[in-house]
């Protein structure tokens, strides 16, 4: 008698976010080893750094299948600092482990650093400017993964890409850790690939900062009203880097 060998259905993995919903209020601070410094700032612990680092090992999957096929050419991986300092090299290397682990397809990669400034204390503001693009013109042809921390309005990354396709590149993609659902109104930008998609509150850790402060905390979290008194900054004179 034949035998049919069933073959293991193929696993998807998403690239639109993991949502986290509104009525989510986080979890409570007291299950978690948190820094002293910043332990009467917080409200909750919205996303814990083990699932950041799971899902962005699941976003690094996706994108090796996605991009391979543009071998042997050098994909140019952008990162948005300082923001997305520790979500660009966390994908990278999980990026890396898939080259490691693959012998029938690979992803070379170059890397990019940029700076993008647009925050005033927790809002966001229209003037948008970037920071550190040296040698525009060697980006003709190229492919290029935009790696940022979070999409709010969307203003950054729509003034992001419209300077960046002025040097003709073959393609641009972005991938963000966060998307914000806002309640005022409409983000204008959707990215390739995100990691969550998060409640319109301003959330600080794993490198997203509040007025430079809270970069050194490892969990994503929420910010209690008089820890955003206690870092504001006089309005419009100091503009915060991404
Ligand atoms: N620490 C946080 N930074 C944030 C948050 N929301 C946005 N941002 C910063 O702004 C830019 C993008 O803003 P956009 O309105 O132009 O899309 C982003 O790169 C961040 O650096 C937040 O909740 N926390
Ligand atoms: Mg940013």
């Amino acid at each position: 008698m034949a035998t049919t060998s069933k073959q293991p259905e193929k696993h998807h993995i998403e690239s639109s976010p993991l949502v986290i919903s509104d009525s989510f209020e986080g979890y409570p601070l007291n299950f978690f080893n948190l820094p002293l410094h910043y332990r009467d700032d917080l409200k909750s612990v919205l996303i814990p750094y083990g699932l950041v680092q799971d899902r962005i090992e699941a976003l690094a999957s996706r994108i090796f299948s996605d991009l391979h096929i543009h071998i042997p050419e050098q994909l140019i991986c952008m990162c948005v600092l300082k923001g997305g300092y520790r979500f660009f090299s966390d994908l990278v290397s999980k990026i890396q482990n898939e080259n490691r682990l693959r012998n029938d397809r690979s992803l070379p990669m170059s890397l990019e650093f940029i700076r993008v400034r647009s925050y005033i204390n927790d809002h966001s503001t229209d003037q948008t400017e970037i920071i550190g693009l040296s040698d525009l013109n060697s980006l003709k042809d190229k492919h290029i993964l935009i790696v940022e921390d979070i999409i709010d309005t969307g203003v950054t990354m729509v003034a992001l890409k419209k300077e960046l396709e002025k040097f003709k590149p073959k393609t641009i993609n972005v991938v963000s850790l966060f998307t914000k659902r806002r309640n005022d109104k409409k983000c204008i930008f959707k990215p390739d690939y995100s990691g969550f998609e998060v409640p319109d509150h301003f959330i600080v850790g794993y490198a997203l900062d509040y007025n430079e402060y809270f970069r050194d905390l490892e969990h994503i979290c929420v910010m209690k009203e008089s820890g955003i008194i206690k870092y504001k900054v006089a309005g419009g004179d100091k503009v915060e880097e991404s």
